[in-house]
């Protein structure tokens, strides 16, 4: 089983260290860690654990002070800024805490924007929004603006405009914050059955351990370091 697993990230020795005045902040403080293909990861760690400095180091946000981010086979430490630019738009998809949905757009459109600027064509668009809001168990809430549905059908939306453009690495920055906890779980798993069925590779950061519990292996991050790996058990008997 192991050796069939295909690397999708592979963080080596990273360190990022911001100056504060005279003070040196070690956000990350020699991180190593792979993430494969189809994995679904979450990073969990209390405020100030260096979880969205990570995040913003996978994704390419941010460039490392040391270290290297290998993700789907390109170094992002060296790339410029309009390559990272381009890493973006072609590899990897957003979901984010606030839903950050247009409230004239129904729920159609706002799932179709990230294909206008790709300069898809609008039926094509609207015809991929649909098969996406429907996978999300959206299909009696198409034409739904923003404040016409509830905050986890509003999130479920984000998902589906995360996930319309077929992205390889999905990131998600706390993405069931604003939610209940029962709602939460729906969203979660629902991303969790998404990303498998198209074998894509997501990458959560949480600070709840039982959210990260949803995660195929949850890396444990305190003070810029991974200090524990859990896999769960279903999966562990699998490999063995
Ligand atoms: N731009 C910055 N300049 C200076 N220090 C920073 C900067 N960004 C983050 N830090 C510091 O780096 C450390 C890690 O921050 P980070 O935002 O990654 O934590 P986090 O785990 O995401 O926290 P939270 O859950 O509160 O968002 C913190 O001590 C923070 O104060």
């Amino acid at each position: 089983m192991e050796e069939k697993r295909q690397p999708v990230i592979q963080v080596k020795n990273l360190y990022k260290i911001f100056r504060v005045g005279d003070e040196k902040v070690r956000a990350l403080n020699g991180v190593d860690l792979t993430i494969y293909k189809g994995e679904f990861c979450a990073i969990v760690g209390t405020s100030g654990s260096g979880k969205s400095t990570m995040l913003n180091m996978l994704a390419g946000l941010e460039k490392p002070t040391k270290g290297e981010v290998v993700v789907a086979g390109q170094h992002l430490e060296n790339m410029t800024e309009n390559q990272l630019v381009k890493f973006r738009r072609e590899k990897v998809g957003f979901i984010f805490q606030s839903f950050n949905l247009l409230g004239t757009m129904n729920a159609i459109e706002n799932v179709a924007l990230p294909l206008t600027f790709r300069g898809v064509d609008k039926k094509v668009r609207e015809a991929k929004a649909v098969k996406m809001l429907k996978l999300v168990g959206l299909s009696k809430h198409m034409l739904h603006r923003p404040n016409e549905m509830s905050g986890g059908q509003q999130q479920r939306v984000g998902v589906a405009r995360a996930l319309v453009l077929d992205p390889e690495i999905i990131f998600a920055d706390e993405p069931t914050g604003n939610l209940d906890s029962h709602t939460s779980a729906e969203v979660l798993g629902l991303m969790r059955k998404v990303v498998q069925e198209k074998n894509q590779t997501m990458v959560m950061v949480t600070h709840d351990n039982h959210l990260a519990g949803f995660a195929d292996r949850i890396f444990h991050i305190i003070d810029g370091k991974i200090v524990k790996i859990e896999t769960r058990s279903e999966y562990k008997e699998d490999e063995q």
